[in-house]
């Protein structure tokens, strides 16, 4: 159970504790957020609200730490984080149990988001050996005008102390995919954990903390973004933020000073459907890639562009298989859940509503209890009603019927983010050239969209983010080039002659 066994020392009472210079900590403010359960509506949890002064200290304990890690050998780090990687395995149940109850997600998601990270930090620890381990030699006569005088060493080295800002959805798992990069690289790390996702997160902290990590390596602040967010994000001790979340990535990167930025912001990830596209996979796609954690993913297939010669046959397959789908608590591993707040669900039936008003197709009627929404597939959506422009992040999936590729082309093109997209066609070598066409970080070729596996390249175009994540990515983004050059005071080469009358 959350908060029991070897997880005991993270409780206070009725409130988890923050983690600081290795220790579990309450906060000097004596303030608590609470954390909603978005099926019962309940307070589930309590966090510490950390003060800006507890900042400052995780900050300067962070500086100091980070001197001897990166010092600590690369093959002593990627060993710590294995361990890490061990121990969030085996405790993956209270784990999943707390994410269960803070947002929402069916039980079983909820294991393997818990599995997908132990895997994730062990592949980010080897990846590092490989990578962090080789550098690049270079020979200045490959530039014109240079003579063989001088050799250039490169390395990379780490950036200092980067900062983690997950997202609710997946608050493991996006929590440690920034954190193993940087600290294989040989940064140190301040997380700053979702409210709804905190507590999930304090307990994974733990596994880091039992793995025997240096103290004040890695910390975690818990508190409201709203109060606490910019203090951290400007704080001038903060060498790299790697953000995951909504606008406020946005805002962030223009209030942040010249440092490494990795954002991955929203999206609006279509579905472009062909004639010739196998429909019955189509259909399995859409509902997977549109209601899988009842669409509160960045990946969720958000639009679906079909043929219009097709569109009344795909309509009754995905409507036939929305049907299916189970409505309920995450306990009893539903296939839709509540969304994970009250403000989210009135958002989403603003979108719903506004598409009403505007004359879409409901193929099911609007069911919603407290912030339990039932799937939604809304067929006729025009350009002019928003939810063909906005994301939901909820159950509910709009289909516009198009007349031409083009026309899809176009639309996915004006959306403003640009995470990922799909086709479906059998045709590769269109596919391929509406890959191309498509202005968006990744394009899926008969596959709903999705950010794993965890070592693929993931990142997003205009406003669905900055820089690339994926482990081998992330690990490149968190440390910066040193470059020795040597300099010799004649041209030298390797099995050349005149060696000894030069000397
Ligand atoms: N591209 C991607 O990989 C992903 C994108 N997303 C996007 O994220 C959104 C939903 O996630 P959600 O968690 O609600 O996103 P938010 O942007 O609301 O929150 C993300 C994180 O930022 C924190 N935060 C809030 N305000 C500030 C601030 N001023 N400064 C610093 N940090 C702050 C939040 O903390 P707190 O919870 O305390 O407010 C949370 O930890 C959707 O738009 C979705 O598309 C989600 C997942 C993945
Ligand atoms: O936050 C998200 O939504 C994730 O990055 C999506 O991950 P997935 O595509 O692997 O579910």
């Amino acid at each position: 159970m959350a908060g029991t066994g070897i997880f005991t020392e993270i409780l206070d009472g009725e409130v988890y504790k923050f983690y600081a210079d290795g220790e579990w900590r309450t906060s000097s403010s004596g303030k608590s957020v609470a954390i909603v359960n978005p099926a019962t509506r309940k307070t589930q949890y309590k966090v510490q609200a950390c003060t800006q002064e507890e900042v400052n200290k995780v900050m300067e304990m962070a500086k100091s730490a980070q001197k001897s890690w990166a010092k600590t050998p690369l093959w002593k780090r990627a060993e710590l984080l294995h361990k890490a990687a061990a121990i969030l395995k085996d405790n993956k149940a209270p784990i999943a149990e707390s994410l269960v109850k803070e947002i929402a997600k069916p039980a079983k998601d909820s294991v393997t988001e818990v599995v997908r990270s132990g895997d994730l930090i062990s592949y980010c620890a080897e990846e590092g050996v490989r990578i962090l381990g080789e550098g690049k030699f270079l020979l200045s006569d490959s530039f014109p005008g240079n003579e063989r005088t001088k050799y250039c060493l490169t390395s990379k080295i780490p950036l200092g102390v980067v900062l983690a800002i997950p997202p609710f959805n997946y608050p493991v798992n996006l929590a440690v995919s920034k954190i193993a990069p940087a600290l294989i690289a040989g940064n140190s790390l301040v997380l700053k954990p979702p409210t709804q996702g905190a507590v999930s997160c304090l307990h994974m902290v733990h596994c880091f903390h039992l793995a025997g990590f240096p103290k004040g390596l890695i910390s975690c602040i818990t508190g409201k973004g709203s109060e606490i967010g910019d203090f951290l994000t400007m704080h001038p001790a903060v060498n790299c933020i790697s953000f995951t979340g909504g606008d406020t990535g946005i805002s962030i990167s223009k209030k942040a000073g010249m440092i490494p930025l990795q954002m991955e912001l929203g999206g609006k990830d279509a579905c472009i459907v062909l004639e010739d596209a196998d429909l019955d996979l189509v259909a399995s796609n859409i509902i997977k890639g549109g209601f899988s954690y009842s669409g509160q993913r960045c990946t969720a297939v958000k639009v679906v562009l079909v043929m219009e010669s097709v569109a009344d046959e795909l309509v009754e397959k995905v409507k036939a298989k929305v049907a299916k789908l189970t409505v309920g608590p995450p306990e009893e591993n539903c296939d839709i859940t509540a969304v994970v707040s009250e403000s989210s669900a009135n958002f989403i039936e603003g979108l719903v509503m506004d598409a009403k008003e505007k004359g879409a197709t409901f193929c099911q009627e609007y069911k919603r209890e407290g912030n339990l929404i039932w799937p939604l597939l809304l067929d006729n959506v025009r350009p002019d009603m928003r939810i063909a422009w906005e994301e939901p992040f909820g159950p509910v999936l709009p289909v516009l019927r198009i007349s031409s590729v083009e026309e899809g082309i176009n639309h996915c093109n004006a959306s403003n983010f640009g995470l990922q997209g799909c086709v479906f066609t059998k045709d590769i070598n269109k596919a391929m050239l509406i890959s191309d066409a498509m202005e968006t970080g990744t394009v899926q070729i008969n596959s709903a969209p999705a950010r794993g596996p965890d070592h693929f390249p993931f990142q997003g175009l205009k406003d669905s983010g900055i820089g690339s994540q994926g482990v081998t990515n992330s690990i490149n983004l968190m440390t910066k080039v040193k470059t020795t050059v040597i300099n010799l005071p004649t041209p030298s080469y390797s099995m050349g002659d005149g060696f000894i009358s030069r000397l």
